[in-house]
């Protein structure tokens, strides 16, 4: 079944954001708890102090005490608060660490058409937008909703116990205000879950723009992109207003339903107090309790809010683990050892069928790569043959038929072991942002030392253009110093010739090259060849002509294979090839413009 465009049914693991932070720290967790809850007993009882103080006032007894007690309620509740606050969040900062680098290492471990299809931009955006989102939830999860609503229901029940008259006066003036918020809570999740998603695809959009910067100057469309990329960024803004619109209603309705309380209160209360049904430090007290009521909702509210925003990001999390990574064992078998079958060939496709989508891309492919020696797989552009390269890679999986690598079915090599077999040089001859020796050195279990560097490099001709770089081996490519188009090439093929793996995969190796320098290649693969297997996708018949075994693709089949002088007779679309090519070439284009030393 095709990778390509099938998303298995996998189960969505649901990230528990408080569990993850609190696993195998019990201890912390009982700390914060202590802490948080003498934080909101000491704001609790605060209120009730200053009645107890204003009683002792009026009798003139014990009001020095009342205050230091006051002072000291005031300083605890601050400190442990602090202290509850810190412990959190240096933990909230290693949860986000880890989040990162779960996210780091399950992004590297996608199949290439799932990477392709969330886009670096979006996925880039898991480490920054949707990290301190999640962050946030750590900040204010554990302390300031628990904190607030164990102070309001704190409140509430104190209000109660002065006074359940004045009690339900004032949860009758606040009931319609909690409706409205309500309402907004559940139509802000909405208006987060399209900003985050929006802000993924803005930054999705600027990456691909960003790496698309030269041929966006070289057509002066600098103006147009800003136009698109700012139309997203409104969309944005848009969103963001829409939210902030709900975000400000709250405050307002709460502080409406206090103000409604405030006046029933004086109303009723002040009536009950001339009649002498209520002391004057009770009715102080339930006033500063009410005053008191106002903070916890705007706080309880607003970490609603943030939460919620948060638990929209811990969705984005959860969707990109979810996405399917490459299987580096499928269809194992137990015990199976993964090592070529003797005398197989490198590479055989059996009635292969694959589409990257519904369009078949590749059809009935059969075709064979001998163990050892020189493949040339030609044909028109778009016909399948980086496809065909890519099955054997197993970047995807084939629809139909067997692929077998060194005797192996491909499905049935681990991943690591199959690719272990394998060097291979993309079309675009990628490398890495990194030392000219790390590019060297990819996927060696042991690196090669400087002179056997320096050697490959000399072998494609580079060896005095890198050492003259400013750290020679070790200068970073791509910043200040980067290579141009068939250097970087060449320092690909460098790459493959340094592996030891006994299949070469090729794709379009001299695109970029001169004709010198394609002497050079063509010479570097014969070397290659002789006791391994080199598969060379190539459009310049140059590279081909002396190939053992060529493979003519068309349109998605092979509509022919042999060697150069048989298919010239026997292909028509393959003498086509070469005649179309040989009008601008000589035999050996620039062979004598090498020097002896390169000889
Ligand atoms: N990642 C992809 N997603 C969808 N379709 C793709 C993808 N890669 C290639 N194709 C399509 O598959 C077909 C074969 O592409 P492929 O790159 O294998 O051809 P090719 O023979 O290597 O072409 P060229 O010589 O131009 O490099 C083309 O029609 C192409 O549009």
């Amino acid at each position: 079944m095709s990778t390509a465009k099938t998303s298995p049914d996998v189960p969505q693991e649901r990230l528990f954001i408080l569990r993850e932070i609190f696993r195998g720290r019990a201890l912390l967790l009982v700390g914060v708890m202590v802490l948080t809850l003498a934080a909101t007993s000491a704001t609790l009882v605060l209120p009730w102090t200053v009645g107890k103080l204003l009683v002792a006032i009026q009798e003139e007894d014990g009001y020095t005490r009342w205050t230091w007690i006051m002072v000291g309620v005031g300083l605890g509740a601050a400190a442990a608060n602090a202290v509850a606050t810190y412990l959190l969040s240096r933990t909230g900062h290693r949860l986000i660490c880890d989040l990162r680098v779960r996210s780091m290492h399950h992004s590297l471990g996608l199949g290439l058409h799932a990477a392709r299809a969330e886009g670096t931009g979006n996925l880039a955006t898991r480490l920054t937008a949707d990290a301190a989102a999640v962050k946030s939830i750590v900040d204010i999860g554990p302390i300031q909703l628990p904190m607030s609503l164990i102070t309001l229901v704190g409140t509430l029940v104190i209000m109660g116990l002065l006074d359940w008259q004045l009690l339900l006066i004032t949860l009758g003036a606040f009931l319609a205000a909690l409706g409205v918020i309500a309402v907004v809570v559940v139509a802000l999740r909405r208006k987060y879950t399209a900003i985050q998603n929006e802000v993924g695809s803005l930054t999705e959009h600027f990456v691909a723009m960003m790496e698309s910067l030269t041929v966006i100057k070289a057509y002066r469309a600098e103006r147009a992109v800003s136009d698109q990329l700012t139309a997203r960024a409104r969309q944005v803004a848009a969103f963001e207003t829409e939210a902030s619109a709900m975000e400000a209603l709250m405050v307002p309705v709460i502080n409406l339903g206090q103000q409604i309380a405030l006046v029933a209160i004086v109303l009723g209360g002040g009536a009950r107090m001339v009649d002498g049904e209520l002391d004057l430090g009770t009715f102080v007290s339930f006033l500063l309790y009410l005053f008191q009521l106002a903070a916890p909702m705007v706080m309880a509210m607003s970490a609603v809010t943030t939460i919620q925003a948060g638990l929209v990001s811990r969705k984005r999390f959860e969707d990109l683990f979810a996405l399917p990574s490459e299987n580096p064992t499928a269809d194992t078998a137990p015990g199976a050892a993964p090592k070529p079958v003797a005398g197989a060939p490198a590479v055989r496709f059996d009635q292969v069928d694959f589409a990257y989508g519904e369009e078949p891309v590749l059809r009935q492919v059969d075709l064979t790569v001998p163990a050892t020696g020189l493949t040339a797989m030609v044909g028109l552009s778009g016909s399948g043959k980086s496809t065909v390269l890519g099955l054997v890679e197993r970047f995807m999986d084939p629809d139909q038929g067997r692929i077998e690598v060194f005797g192996r079915a491909a499905a049935h090599w681990p991943l690591e072991a199959l690719r272990g077999q394998l060097a291979y040089v993309d079309q675009a001859s990628t490398l890495l942002r990194d030392t000219v020796r790390h590019n060297l050195t990819l996927g060696q279990d042991t690196p090669a030392d400087d002179a056997a560097l320096l050697r490959a490099l000399r072998d494609v001709g580079l060896e005095e253009e890198i050492t003259r770089l400013p750290d020679g081996l070790d200068t970073v490519l791509g910043g200040a110093h980067d290579l141009s188009g068939g250097q970087r090439q060449r320092l690909a093929l460098a790459r493959a010739s340094l592996s030891k793996a006994p299949l070469v995969l090729l794709d379009e190796p001299s695109s970029h090259l001169d004709s010198i320098n394609e002497v050079r290649l063509r010479r570097l693969i014969d070397g290659i060849s002789r006791d391994r297997a080199v598969l060379v996708v190539a459009h310049r018949i140059s590279t081909v002509r002396h190939a053992d075994h060529v493979i003519v693709m068309d349109g998605g089949r092979v509509s022919a294979q042999g060697r150069h002088d048989d298919l010239m007779l026997t292909s028509p679309m393959y003498a086509e090839l070469v005649q179309g090519q040989e009008l601008g070439l000589s035999e050996e284009p620039a062979a004598d413009l090498l020097t002896g030393a390169d000889r």
